[in-house]
């Protein structure tokens, strides 16, 4: 039966359930989410947990009522929200609470990564329960996750949970947006994310909410790769977590995928933001995709974006449609000098040769079409 064997186990919540009417936190949905989460602890599950909110939880404090909110007035009110939902969050529970407010940059640098790891699995074994939300009241455009869904898997991995289970305030996955479109049909199961079931998601219809079904999506295929399932459950029905309690279904469960990812193929697909591309003739698009190799100066036709020794970038095919990300050995400044040339004219051209290979193949992986997707999308 679904959820017996859960040792491990990730809630995310979204801004809709912390404050309903927009206007501060509210218990109203959390009552019973607080609930859920001491059950589970009782049984012994491990639970982290992702909360969104602290935008919508602040906006009672300051006046401010143009739309769209500028980011200052955002990352104050995240500021005030924040404090006031981990109040709400302690006085629900029975348990010490910890928090951690991360950004982009503590998964992309791997040295932050596992002290992530590390913190989080020193407060598990601490029976406290981690309370993770974006720093949203320091985080720039460039260090923003953005979206507390994709977040949510970022953290699932970290933990090596066995679901994340997604409350929103909707029943779990449609084949379209049922709020515009009322023949929308309602999935139980999803074994394998497709670029057709990406066609299915839309966005967020209210204005606290970020990314609405994409970012769910996303979230789930990140979890996937990494043997970790998926539900998206409404999170304003009781019934949804007395249901999860009994072991039966509930929302939309992602299938995890039976070939998981290397974690440092996981970290690359997911934790590094792509800063830039490369176009590839025909001859290296293969090389890579059906030969397993690794990329030369040779097979590059053209270099797209302003990145450095180090960073990762998307290789694209002769149509610009990408199909593969890497590591790059060298900056784009001088990957244009060296488009095209054998690896012998490489010193002669930078008067150095660094490395023959502009991307090894350990520091490479294909992507899926609906990876690609995705990776288009950021
Ligand atoms: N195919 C779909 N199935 C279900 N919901 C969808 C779909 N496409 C878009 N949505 C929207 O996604 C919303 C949930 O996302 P969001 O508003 O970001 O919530 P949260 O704050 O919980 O992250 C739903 O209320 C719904 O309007
Ligand atoms: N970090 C932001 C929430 C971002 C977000 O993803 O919101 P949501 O779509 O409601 O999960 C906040 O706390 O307001």
């Amino acid at each position: 039966m679904l959820g017996q064997s859960w040792q491990r186990l990730v809630l995310k919540v979204g801004s809709a359930l912390i404050a309903p009417e927009g206007k501060g936190c509210s218990t109203r949905y959390l009552l019973t989410l607080a609930r859920f989460i001491s059950e589970c602890r009782s049984r012994g599950i491990e639970v982290v947990l992702v909360s969104s909110g602290s935008v919508a939880a602040g906006r009672s404090a300051i006046a401010f009522s143009h739309q769209p909110l500028p980011i200052p007035v955002k990352q104050a009110m995240a500021s005030v929200g924040q404090y006031q939902m981990m109040q709400l969050w302690q006085n629900l529970l029975d348990c010490h609470c910890g928090q951690l407010l991360l950004t982009h940059d503590d998964f992309h640098n791997r040295r932050r990564y596992l002290n992530i790891e590390n913190t989080l699995r020193t407060l598990l074994d601490h029976q406290v329960l981690p309370i993770i939300n974006e720093n949203d009241s320091v985080a720039t455009a460039e260090l923003k996750l953005g979206d507390n869904d994709n977040l949510a898997a970022l953290v699932a991995t970290a933990v090596d949970a066995d679901v994340l289970i997604i409350c929103s305030d909707i029943d779990g996955l449609y084949s379209a947006n049922p709020r515009s479109n009322p023949q929308a049909r309602f999935i139980a199961e999803v074994e394998c994310i497709t670029p057709e079931i990406f066609a299915m998601a839309g966005g967020s219809h209210h204005s606290v909410g970020t990314g609405g079904m994409v970012t769910k999506l996303q979230a789930a295929q990140k979890a996937g790769q990494q043997g970790i399932d998926t539900l998206i459950v409404n999170g304003q029905k009781a019934a949804v977590f007395e249901a999860l309690l009994e072991g039966k279904a509930a929302g939309t469960l992602f299938h995890r995928q039976q070939e998981r990812l290397s974690a440092k193929k996981h970290w690359l697909l997911h934790g590094l933001k792509s800063q830039g591309q490369i176009q590839l003739d025909a001859g290296a698009v293969k090389a890579l995709q059906q030969q397993g190799a690794s990329l030369l100066a040779k097979g590059v036709s053209a270099v797209n974006g302003q990145f450095d020794k180090g960073d990762a970038v998307l290789l694209c095919d002769s149509s610009g449609a990408p199909f593969a990300k890497g590591i790059c050995q060298y900056p784009a400044s001088e990957l244009s000098r060296i488009k095209g040339l054998h690896s012998q004219q490489i010193a002669a051209t930078l008067g150095y040769c660094p490395r023959e290979e502009v991307i090894h193949r350990d520091d490479l992986v294909l992507l899926s079409a609906a990876e690609a997707a995705a990776q288009s999308s950021k």
